[in-house]
């Protein structure tokens, strides 16, 4: 869909940063176009926050929070449930709209507002659980503990998801009594417009805030002194940017970072579910741009040569890039020119280090592509462990397949990088699965299934994948702290 074509009601008509109950202008009057990466075409202007407006947004966050800390439970849970129908009402058009500047297809990206309406439902239920205990005390004295909110939570989120992560982490926060400022992922800010315009003010003014920005804004949040703590869905470095930042000021982290995922098949596993299970582990509907894609293969060399066909077979045809805005279509564009070029660059590394090309590789010759961000979902077979492609995360249509024939050098192997997110096994054989499960070091596993989340099932990475957990219980307690108090009979 090209720019003119866009249907009435998809596009925010807010061009601002809200805060505080209201939009305001970027304070330095920066705006930048934000394009279509399909056909690499500006759709519209999109606000660009600095220091001084996260410094707005931050306060006014600041002085919404004594007010809703106080807001008992229950009711805090109801402002979270009427923005969660209010999502489920406009599923399809945001779908649209992520889709129109994230380049991801619309069928792929039509769950997101629902799932993002359902982690709001989840912790409105889970408002009045945030528990503390009693401690057994001698005669005279009663103690307990309290689970007390932070205050202001900053949220920084990345592209591959842009509505659905900027709505979905605003829940377990706002749920725990905190106020929230979050910020737009830098490629793809219309969602968050959007999103503001839609719950802004079903929330008291100031307890959720949106910005849109870059580098220099989430910079800002991780320092601003009244953020009591900084999360990020992104890269590794910048994982680490915002941890120094945090650490200068003593904050604490939350950090979905990334992933080099690891997907085994033992000898007996099903086949036919096998090769579905490799083609959906590795969101060749996304691009690939899923932290938790199983990017490496891990097949046993009784089963290696068959299950390689049959995905080269099949892979093309399951996911050939198309426009994403069309509702058939099962893979979209990458989100920008760097990204492209960044997955080229992955492809030249593949074949200098040895490995064999054997599916894609390339951008689609189809013209009703050629000015757009696409690239062929691509298979590398009879990679090593040494190779860049082995170690690195592309986040992007590039799946390295690897032979295994000792399962103590697989989990070398699999466990031989710096990151710790997802994994996924295939066997039928339960001693196996679970032997299995024990052994890889990852955050979250699936047993003959792969790319799926479960809402309670907390997600998260270990080593460089991150800190922390969310999707589950442990999120909401993130954002409190733990305050015992005793009380002295007299
Ligand atoms: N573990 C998880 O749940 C997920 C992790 N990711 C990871 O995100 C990455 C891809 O997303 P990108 O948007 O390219 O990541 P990115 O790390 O480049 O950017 C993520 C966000 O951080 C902001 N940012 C950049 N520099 C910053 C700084 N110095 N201080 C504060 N904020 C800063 C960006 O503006 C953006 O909003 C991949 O590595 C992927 O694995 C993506 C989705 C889920
Ligand atoms: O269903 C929730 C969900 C789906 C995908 C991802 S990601 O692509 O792995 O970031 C996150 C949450």
């Amino acid at each position: 869909m090209r720019a003119h074509d866009i249907p009435a009601g998809i596009l925010p008509v807010q061009r601002g940063l809200y805060y505080g109950g209201a939009w305001h202008a970027p304070k330095a009057g920066v705006y930048l176009e934000t394009i279509n990466p399909s056909y690499n075409e500006a759709i519209t202007i999109a606000p660009v926050a600095d220091a001084a407006d996260v410094d707005a947004a931050v306060q006014a966050a600041h002085a919404a929070f004594p007010t809703w800390a106080a807001t008992p439970p229950v009711e805090r849970g109801r402002y979270l449930r009427r923005a969660a129908a209010v999502l489920r009402e406009h599923a399809g058009p945001l779908a649209l709209l992520d889709s129109l500047n994230n380049g991801n297809p619309v069928s792929a990206l039509a769950m997101d507002a629902g799932f993002a309406a359902d982690c709001l439902d989840y912790f409105a239920g889970l408002a009045t659980e945030i528990k503390g205990e009693t401690i057994p005390m001698g005669d005279g004295n009663f103690n307990y503990t309290l689970q007390e909110p932070l205050g202001v939570i900053a949220r920084i989120v990345a592209y591959n998801h842009p509505f659905m992560f900027a709505a979905a982490r605003l829940a377990a926060p706002l749920a725990a009594g905190n106020t929230v400022v979050v910020k737009s992922p830098d490629q793809a800010p219309l969602s968050i417009l959007r999103l503001a315009e839609l719950v802004g003010d079903i929330f008291p003014p100031g307890v959720a805030n949106f910005l849109c920005g870059g580098r220099e804004c989430g910079d800002a949040m991780g320092k601003h002194p009244l953020v009591r703590k900084i999360t990020l869905i992104g890269g590794v470095p910048t994982g680490k940017a915002v941890m120094k930042t945090a650490s200068d000021n003593l904050k604490p982290v939350l950090l979905e970072l990334g992933g080099k995922n690891a997907l085994i098949a033992y000898p007996d596993a099903d086949i036919d579910k096998l090769v579905n299970g490799i083609i959906g582990g590795m969101n060749f509907t996304w691009s690939g741009q899923s932290c938790g894609s199983t990017s490496r293969v891990f097949l046993h060399e009784s089963i290696y040569d068959h299950v390689l066909e049959k995905v080269v077979e099949l892979l093309p045809e399951r996911h050939k890039p198309g426009i994403p805005t069309d509702p058939k279509t099962t893979m979209g564009s990458l989100v920008s020119r760097a990204q492209l070029e960044k997955v080229q660059g992955y492809v030249a590394k593949g074949l200098e280090d040895g490995g064999r090309l054997v599916c894609g590789g390339v951008q689609p010759t189809d013209p009703a592509l050629k000015d757009g961000f696409f690239f062929e979902a691509t298979v590398f077979a009879d990679m090593q462990p040494h190779m860049r492609l082995a170690q690195e995360e592309v986040f992007g249509p590039i799946m390295s397949v690897f032979k295994w024939s000792n399962e103590d050098t697989l989990f070398e192997q699999v466990n031989g990088v710096d990151f710790g997110l997802t994994g996924s096994i295939w066997t039928q054989n339960l001693n196996t699965a679970h032997r299995a499960a024990k052994r890889i070091q990852t955050g979250y596993v699936w047993i003959n299934n792969s790319s799926q989340h479960f809402m309670g099932a907390p997600f998260g990475g270990v080593k460089q994948s991150g800190i922390g957990r969310e999707e589950c219980f442990a999120e909401l307690l993130e954002f409190t702290y733990t305050k015992n108090v005793n009380l002295k009979f007299s």
